[in-house]
């Protein structure tokens, strides 16, 4: 669904039950939150006393310090907002774009202060300086099976954040695309559970037995992806003590497998384990970790029901009555709550808050704790006409989450020739791993047939495949069997093709946020990556907002002769 420019993105609050309270959220149209009295008392309830001028405003180091001042549509790279810089190791992407003239017009964007912090934590500096996984005190075991993958350095979000979990405190960890999040939060998990751990002295007497860590995303794909990314680091003799649960797949054999093999870990899609834990087939009460990945999503409207169900049952141990005389607070206490993804809105920091204790935020190169942090005001774009409305506050969580390493252009082109466009950017920037976003599923088809038509080799990706056929398509594209993947926005979360060096808007994502993500795909851990948006006369206004949104120049270009040819605004407005 394409929202239209003005539409606001709002968080929608509501208790989940009497006693617990989380946050759910969306980047829903305003004309979607007619929502049940029920929910706007809770919403109402929630908020109390504070005052909150933006729900929908995120929160950042950046905006936090309020510190920093970007420009845009200079002649090298704008510069990025807070976020480290990319990790020297990264080796760059073989895209050379040809530019034969650079002239895009400066534009300013300033960003004010946008939220207040009361206190910080201390932060020790050394743990920003680790140069490698053994100062950050990993258990032997666990570097030597990181050797062995070729993992030697830590990047830099996981040099903050694996001490930070290690010291057994809930956290929120926000960092780019792409920058390595998902071995921040697993490192510290494997180094407590499993074959890999840290020998303790209560090692010969611990009784815990069944699952330990529920990691929960938001997508089949992404689960997979984690469940990949665990059995690589526990290794072929122990891979079955991670367990997926996604849907799509077979149920009765995920049952069956969770019997047989007995995981430690397990991650899945929110219906399925709220699914198989409804049905009695997966005991979590004495889970020590929960992450929910690509947390912003998770929190969302959609996912209400199920999410309820596991924050309710993870880490609660049976016996643990609702009406314990510690209520909610005896239940967190019982397991280590990590929430993540590349943008984190207010929201999520808020629903941090009310589950946590002592939670803090952290990022690439800072922690922060969350008490400190208060609501954002909405930031303003200098140059916005009508500072009242919405669409025309830069989205710091979505400015955040774009890799520094990304290059981004627009070019206008009739809906009919998009395609003819699609194949000349490809040529002109002489991609080789191309992903093709679009809103809906029915066009895929007719872009990848034309494409085949001229001989550029390409593939679809999308909900109406079954899981097999998914799994198979994603392989042969990261195999290099396809050139391009046409797919829609199933795959602008968490996906990981560390060759794609191009990323083709053919569509026009829903709003900043989505841009982002999307963006996302390229660019991965230092890495080179170019993001094109080819769009329609009529729409180039909403990637003008989304431009000022995000506070990066997406400069004006067209194709010609084999060629990238970078306008200057003016010449097209
Ligand atoms: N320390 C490391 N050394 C080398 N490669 C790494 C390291 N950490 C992660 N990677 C690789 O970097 C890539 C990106 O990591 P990951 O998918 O965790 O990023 P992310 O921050 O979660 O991205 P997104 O926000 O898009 O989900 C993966 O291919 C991963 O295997």
């Amino acid at each position: 669904m394409r929202l239209a420019v003005g539409q606001v993105h709002r968080h929608v609050l509501a208790l989940a039950s009497s006693r617990s309270c989380f946050v759910l959220g969306d980047n829903l149209p305003l004309r979607m939150l007619s929502l049940p009295r029920a929910v706007r008392f809770h919403q109402t309830a929630w908020l109390g006393t504070e005052t909150v001028q933006d729900k929908s405003a995120s929160l950042t180091l950046a905006s936090l310090e309020g510190q920093n001042k970007v420009e845009y549509g200079k002649k090298e790279k704008a510069t990025r907002i807070g976020g480290p810089k990319p990790s020297s190791r990264a080796s760059a992407l073989k895209v050379k774009p040809k530019v034969s003239s650079f002239n895009s017009k400066p534009t300013k964007s300033t960003l004010p202060k946008s939220a207040v912090v009361k206190k910080t934590l201390k932060i020790d500096e050394s743990l920003f300086s680790a140069k490698s996984f053994e100062e950050l005190g990993l258990p032997p075991l666990l570097i030597d099976r990181l050797n062995k993958e070729g993992l030697s350095t830590p990047t830099e979000v996981q040099s903050a954040a694996i001490p930070i979990i290690s010291q057994k405190h809930d956290a929120v960890i926000q960092s780019y695309t792409g920058s390595g999040k998902t071995l921040a939060y697993l490192l510290p998990i494997l180094s407590e559970i499993g074959p890999l751990k840290r020998l303790t002295e209560q090692d010969g007497s611990d009784k815990r037995s069944g699952v330990e860590a529920v990691i929960v995303a938001p997508s089949r794909e992404l689960g997979m992806q984690i469940v990949r990314e665990v059995e690589k680091i526990l290794g072929p003799n122990d891979k079955r003590l991670v367990q997926q649960l996604v849907g799509g797949a077979n149920r009765s054999r995920q049952e069956e497998a969770l019997k047989k093999n007995k995981p430690l870990i397990v991650v899945g899609t929110p219906g399925r384990i709220s699914e198989i834990s409804a049905g009695g087939k997966l005991h979590t009460h004495g889970c020590r970790f929960l992450v929910l990945d690509e947390v912003d999503q998770l929190l969302s409207f959609n996912y209400r029901e199920d999410m309820h169900r596991i924050l309710e049952h993870v880490g609660r141990k049976s016996g643990t009555s609702s009406r314990d005389i510690l209520g909610p607070l005896a239940r967190r206490s019982e397991r280590q709550t990590i929430l993540v993804s590349a943008t984190i809105p207010f929201s999520v920091i808020r629903a941090a808050r009310s589950w946590g204790h002592d939670p803090v935020l952290v990022r690439a190169m800072s922690v922060v704790p969350l008490d400190s942090i208060t609501v954002p005001r909405p930031v303003l774009s200098q140059t916005d006409a009508n500072p009242n409305s919405p669409s025309n506050s830069v989205n710091q969580a979505a400015v955040d989450s774009l890799p520094p390493s990304l290059e981004h252009y627009y070019c206008i082109s009739k809906a009919q020739h998009k395609v003819d466009t699609l194949r000349r950017c490809i040529h002109a920037l002489e991609a080789q791993t191309v992903i093709a976003f679009m809103n809906n599923t029915k066009p895929l088809k007719d872009v990848v047939f034309k494409l085949e038509a001229r001989g550029m080799k390409a593939t679809e990706l999308h909900g109406d495949l079954g899981k097999l056929a998914r799994s198979t398509v994603l392989k042969k594209f990261k195999d290099g069997e396809f050139r391009v993947l046409v797919t829609n926005e199933l795959s602008a979360r968490g996906l990981d093709v560390p060759e794609c060096d191009l990323v083709i808007n053919l569509d026009l994502p829903t709003d900043s946020t989505h841009y982002a993500h999307r963006a996302g795909r390229t660019g991965r851990l230092g890495r080179k990556g170019t993001v094109v948006t080819i769009c329609e006369e009529t729409e180039t206004f909403v990637v003008r907002k989304m431009r000022k949104q995000l506070a990066v120049p997406i400069k004006p270009c067209e194709f010609t002769e084999g060629k990238l040819l970078v306008h200057n605004e003016e010449d097209v407005e």
